[in-house]
């Protein structure tokens, strides 16, 4: 009995050069409708599947090959004499290598103006079938789902060198892509349906880069996007200059870009292992950038930037007088490229910093399980802001409180941030106790922290850290109150006629 090949693709890239091969070792060929056409265009002996079925194409190719013809041909074990048996009773024969790739559900919905009727028609059913039953028999049936396999596959073959891994991998590699493209459809089902929190997690990842390693050398790593990222996202990145990012690059790229985000007016968020070191914001991007920069001229060494403005050549210039990781803006002038690309190390990447954040759900893994929780998109304004104290405060430091608010947020709790005049001045990040992030910032700050803001991510337990506050000269403080002792740190803050306010919202970090 001549072997018999299954040839259903959407994507019709190099399929002709495959089914010569596949013809030329022997295989009979079968087909449905379009691949079908194009085979026999190139004049390659393909049969319709329908000649298989007894029973034509139907419902718009919603039923070509879901028929007990072919999926007895895939699923039948040669090692099964009960099941050559009843394939014989019924003169069918079994299909030894499957090749199908998928509708475009993804691309699909990445038109701009896609409508409910053309995703749903775009939702495969009778490829993932045949792919699921080729996979499941590996041992009887190859199968190939990704055109990159075509060649390779071909040279094995001729080779006659498919062993049971091989095999194996390819069901493999089978059973992640229905995944993922099942995945897909489930989230964007549960869109639509707007359900959150369902009953199983069903998300997918596609590979962007083997990186070079994890957090330190000896750990392996990967970087995955979301298939469908939009908007702003380190997913989304156009490197422009530089050598590859690493893992702890793309952490802390996301990092500041999610600080960028916060600002309307131009802005430069510098950042350290997760944290900013330093944040300005003034009337254009290279004034933000000098105040980012003097609020800590030695942490941003080998930082990572980003601002929100297109890079001048001004800004370029101020750049490139520091060793900095990674610049990442909108876009950069031609002058600032030539400026910037003298430095064979810095890494320059282009994100639409303008646009929506690219992401709505965070997940963090724990062993065996994962956490979900939607992103940290707090916001307040002045009107929410409830004056605890005596004093309110004035307007600067109204403006000062509300910069320092956007600051603590994304500062590693217990976080405390010291502010003047759009410019951090000091910053308290991770700290087992809260007193002790306020000390870290404070004597970061100096003297200057006389007559600055202090802001801090959750409520104050003791009246210790405002006592902290009124000896380095800090005028007025944000946090979120709602601590049995408030009324404590309220009495400090009029002792000392510091003007404090409440956001009722708290911003932990971990
Ligand atoms: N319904 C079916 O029986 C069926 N069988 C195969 N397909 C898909 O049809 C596509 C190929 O169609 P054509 O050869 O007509 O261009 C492939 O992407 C294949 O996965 C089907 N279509 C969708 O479910």
């Amino acid at each position: 009995m001549r072997k018999r090949a299954l040839i259903s693709v959407s994507d019709k890239s190099n399929i002709v050069e495959f089914a010569q091969g596949l013809d030329k070792l022997g295989y009979e060929l079968i087909s449905t409708g379009g691949t079908l056409k194009k085979l026999q265009a190139a004049e390659l002996p393909a049969i319709p599947v329908s000649d298989i079925t007894q029973f034509e194409e139907i419902l718009d190719g919603r039923v070509k090959t879901l028929h007990p013809n072919i999926h007895s041909g895939l699923l039948a074990r040669r090692d099964d004499p009960g099941h050559q048996q009843q394939l014989a009773e019924r003169d069918i024969h079994p299909i030894d290598v499957v090749v199908v790739n998928l509708y475009p559900f993804k691309q699909t919905l990445e038109q701009e103006s896609v409508t409910q009727a053309d995703a749903i028609e775009n939702i495969d059913i009778g490829g993932p079938t045949m792919l699921r039953a080729a996979a499941k028999n590996f041992r009887d049936v190859l199968v190939i789902v990704d055109p990159d396999d075509y060649q390779p596959v071909l040279e094995q073959l001729a080779q006659d060198k498919f062993d049971e891994k091989d095999r194996k991998r390819l069901a493999a590699k089978v059973f992640r892509h229905t995944a993922n493209y099942d995945a897909m459809i489930a989230g964007y089902f549960s869109e639509i349906t707007g359900e959150k929190n369902p009953e199983t997690y069903t998300i997918t990842y596609e590979k962007v880069q083997t990186l070079r390693y994890g957090e330190n050398p000896h750990q392996s790593a990967a970087f995955y996007k979301e298939p469908l990222a939009k908007g702003a996202s380190i997913a989304n990145a156009k490197q422009l200059h530089g050598k590859e990012l690493s893992y702890n690059n793309i952490q802390d790229a996301n990092a500041a870009l999610e600080m960028a985000l916060e600002y309307q007016g131009p802005a430069a968020v510098a950042v350290k292992h997760m944290n900013p070191c330093g944040i300005g914001i003034g009337d254009t991007i290279s004034q933000a950038f000098q105040k980012a920069y003097q609020a800590d001229p030695v942490s941003i060494f080998g930082g990572i930037i980003a601002l929100n403005r297109q890079v001048d050549k001004d800004t370029a210039n101020q750049l490139k007088e520091i060793f900095l990781e990674i610049v990442i803006a909108p876009s950069f002038t031609e002058e600032a490229l030539e400026i910037l690309t003298v430095k064979k190390n810095i890494r320059l990447l282009e994100i639409p910093i303008e646009s929506t954040r690219g992401q709505r759900q965070k997940l963090v893994s724990v062993a065996g399980g994962l956490l979900v929780q939607d992103v940290d998109n707090g916001k307040v304004n002045e009107q929410e802001l409830t004056i605890a104290t005596n004093r309110k405060p004035d307007e600067q430091e109204m403006k000062d409180l509300l910069f320092s608010w956007k600051v603590v947020k994304h500062v590693k709790s217990n976080a405390i941030v010291i502010a003047k005049q759009d410019q951090t001045l000091g910053i308290g990040a991770g700290q087992m106790n809260r007193v002790g992030a306020a000390k870290i910032a404070l004597e970061q700050a100096g003297d200057s922290a006389k007559g600055a803001v202090m802001a801090s991510d959750a409520f104050f337990p003791m009246p210790d850290t405002v006592e902290e506050a009124a000896q380095a000269g800090i005028t007025a403080i944000i946090q979120p109150g709602g601590s049995k002792r408030d009324e404590d740190s309220i009495k400090a803050c009029n002792e000392h006629g510091i003007a404090m306010v409440f956001t009722g919202m708290r911003h932990f970090k971990h």
